[in-house]
């Protein structure tokens, strides 16, 4: 149910008011003055505010700017003295929804509220939308609005939930830990441990003994009981990083616990029980593993219940501006909040579109992170990016474009004006530098740049 607020200093209006728009279905409240009406505001939803113009103190106009300070959209309904158009047409100007003139017809009312709470929910469905769109180039700390990382968010959303066991697979720096920790924190089980285990930091045997703990005396060297990470984790969630690298003994283990829901430590013979949500993330490709039989096909069911499948960063570029952003508000801010570095030069972020980023996020956020160290103005430069990047984005240099027909020499010109412009964008357009990445002198880049005609907004 709607709700109007109505205000008016001339006693007996309110009520009257209230009554008419009671008999349409509206919540009303009422106050005698504009302080009356702030403190209610305060205090309560309000759809809509039915003010008259003129009272004494804080009269209408003052009123409703209060209100757009505190709510821009909440719309404000001004009820004016019969002919003040002037006064009517001014309150429109700061904000009003419209002016009805007294007295009037109570149909007259009833129309103008329908219209201003129409209009009203129309905006506020607006704002809702814009919030959502807002949220989906981020969920949480994980950025990204490529169709396939915006599907990720959708999935977290419904897995989170859940109890059943999550496969994360990816290369390495997509994220997979990230996701994994949404998926826990989104979570019932959010306020319980989250513990992560890196099964490719640990030797088979201490490997072991970590996930399943170990009884005192069960090998040299235990000298007490140590509970493991299954333990550690009991009602909250387990994340076992790099399982495609534990050995075909632990998969067995593991399987055992999955299939069971008991273990016993190392060197004991009690079974507990503990109650878990199992999380596994792999960059290997761990269907290929099961067929070259170096991972056990039922353990791999049992983990891929609920498939994710993080693309590398090269797949999803449009990713790269937003993350871009990201780090470097991540990186240059100062101690009061403000940043050095606020930018990246167009020619970085046509470098960024085009290299493969073998370490995807991570060698991204470490790019951006070093940059910024080395940057002596306000936006990063190519010449800020590690050599062996700019290097190898040149080393990308193809055919692409250059027709079938082409002659020899046809096509080695325009491979040479091709390598030029890569030079001049790793240099920045320095064209000593330029000349020093080709191997040539800078008179002899100089002639070649005239001969092709090409412009580059020569620095020397
Ligand atoms: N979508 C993203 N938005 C913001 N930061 C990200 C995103 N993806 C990855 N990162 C950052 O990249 C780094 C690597 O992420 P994470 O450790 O989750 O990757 P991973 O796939 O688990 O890596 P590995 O396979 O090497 O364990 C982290 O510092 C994380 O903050």
């Amino acid at each position: 149910m709607e709700t109007i607020l109505i205000v008016d200093d001339e006693k007996n209006y309110p009520p009257l008011l209230a009554a008419v728009l009671g008999d349409e279905g509206y919540e009303t409240l009422t106050a005698n003055s504009g302080l009356e009406a702030i403190q209610i505001l305060e205090g309560s939803d309000v759809d809509l505010v039915l003010t008259d113009m003129k009272m004494p103190g804080m009269d209408g106009m003052e009123l409703m700017e209060r209100i757009k300070t505190r709510d821009p959209d909440l719309p404000v309904l001004m009820m004016t003295a019969y002919g003040t158009v002037d006064m009517g047409m001014a309150a429109m100007e700061k904000g009003a929804y419209s002016y009805i003139w007294k007295p009037f017809q109570n149909e007259q009312l009833i129309l103008f509220v329908k219209q201003a709470l129409a209009m009203y929910r129309v905006v506020q469905e607006n704002r809702l939308l814009k919030n959502e769109l807002g949220d989906r180039y981020s969920f949480g700390n994980i950025i990204g609005k490529s169709p396939a990382m915006v599907n990720i968010f959708d999935t977290i959303v419904k897995v989170a939930p859940t109890n059943a066991t999550v496969l994360i697979q990816g290369e390495s720096g997509t994220g997979k830990e990230m996701v994994a920790k949404s998926i826990h924190f989104n979570s019932h089980r959010k306020d319980a441990p989250w513990v992560a285990v890196n099964c490719a930091a640990l030797a088979e045997s201490i490997l072991e003994s970590e996930l399943f703990g170990h009884e005192k005396g069960a090998f040299t060297g235990a000298a007490a009981m140590k509970k493991g990470r299954f333990e550690l984790a009991d009602g909250g969630t387990l994340f076992l990083d790099e399982i495609g690298e534990i050995s075909s003994s632990l998969q067995v283990k593991l399987l055992r616990v999955l299939q069971e829901k008991t273990f016993e430590r190392v060197g004991g013979v009690k079974p507990i029980e503990v109650d878990i949500r199992l999380i596994a993330a792999t960059n290997r490709d761990l269907k290929k593993e099961v067929e070259n039989s170096a991972f056990r096909e039922d353990l791999f069911y049992r983990l891929n219940v609920l498939p994710i499948q993080l693309p590398p960063l090269r797949e999803r570029q449009k990713d790269i501006p937003l993350l871009v952003d990201h780090f470097l508000q991540k990186y240059a801010s100062g101690p009061s909040g403000e940043s050095r570095v606020r930018k990246v030069h167009p020619d970085v972020h046509r470098l960024f579109q085009e290299y493969a980023w073998p370490g995807n996020v991570r060698e991204l956020e470490n790019v951006i992170e070093r940059a910024i160290i080395l940057c002596n103005s306000d936006a990063i430069s190519v010449n800020d990016l590690p050599r062996e990047l700019t290097r190898s984005v040149s080393n990308t240099l193809h055919m692409e474009g250059i027709p079938v027909d082409a002659t020899l020499y046809e096509t080695l010109s325009m491979v040479e004006q091709a390598m030029i412009k890569r030079a001049m964008l790793m240099s920045d357009n320095v064209q000593s530098h330029a000349a020093q990445i080709l191997g040539i002198g800078k008179s002899g880049l100089n002639q070649k740049i005239k001969k092709f005609g090409l412009d580059f907004g020569l620095k020397s």
